[in-house]
């Protein structure tokens, strides 16, 4: 029998976000008090997070990325200890903009999960297919092999699998429940013991058949976690139907 997993939402604020925005994370951190049958946390700049943990200590904060090494002369980046020591507790990693922008690969991001472990944080790890990879029906294989080697065997409860398909990211498409069931399948197929979010467009009008049907645990969302509201009401969605 498979044990019922906890639901997870976690917002990725990507790069938005200033002092004036705290308001909206502690609208985000009050509605996570209200749901308590629901793990929620917010993905922010690093430039937030020890404001964001002082301004709403129950929301658990997330960092968007982290370097392999604990320290040294890497000019711009950010240690796992960094982030842990700032107020973070978990850590999106591999998500498809830093594998575009700063053309990291899983053997890199493999790395990164064992630093990010190793400083005790939660990993939440992004997989998905290109538009091209999709057209040409490799969405599996390409699932696949991400998660075998950008894990290098990393499972268990301090680990989130998010499969976010790259060519639903940040437009008004998304696949079919029943097409993220099965990509659901095939990660807990792969991986033992994770929870397991959708990313891409999800907002309040289509997040309740994903979550339904979908096989997830619960999800990653982007542009929807600036919104206080829309955010409240994805969470609401997912309480509901708990
Ligand atoms: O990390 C979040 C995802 O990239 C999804 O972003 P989006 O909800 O704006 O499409």
């Amino acid at each position: 029998m498979t044990m019922a997993l906890r639901p997870l939402l976690v917002g990725n604020w990507k790069m938005h976000g200033d002092g004036r925005n705290l308001p909206i994370i502690a609208a985000i951190g009050e509605a996570a008090q209200r749901h308590p049958g629901v793990d929620v946390a917010l993905c922010l700049p690093a430039t937030l997070i020890d404001r964001a943990r002082d301004a709403c200590p129950g929301l658990t904060i997330g960092g968007q990325d982290c370097h392999a090494e604990p320290s040294g002369a890497h000019t711009g980046d950010i240690s796992a200890l960094m982030l842990r020591e700032a107020g973070a507790s978990l850590v999106l990693l591999g998500h498809s903009e830093r594998r575009r922008d700063h053309h990291e690969g899983d053997a890199l991001i493999a790395a990164k999960v064992r630093a990010a472990r190793a400083a005790g944080l939660d990993v939440v790890l992004c997989v998905g297919e290109t538009a091209e990879d999709h057209a040409a029906g490799r969405s599996a294989d390409v699932v696949r092999e991400q998660l075998t080697r950008s894990l290098a065997g990393a499972n268990g409860p301090g680990i989130a699998i998010a499969y976010e398909p790259v060519w639903a990211i940040g437009g008004d498409r998304t696949p079919e429940p029943t097409e993220v069931e099965m990509m659901a399948g095939l990660i807990r197929d792969t991986v033992s013991g994770v929870r397991i979010l959708y990313g891409g467009s999800v907002t309040p009008d289509n997040g309740a058949a994903l979550f339904e049907q979908g096989g997830i645990d619960g999800f990653l969302v982007g542009r929807q976690s600036l919104d206080a509201g829309a955010f409240k009401a994805i969470l609401t969605l997912m309480f509901r139907q708990h």
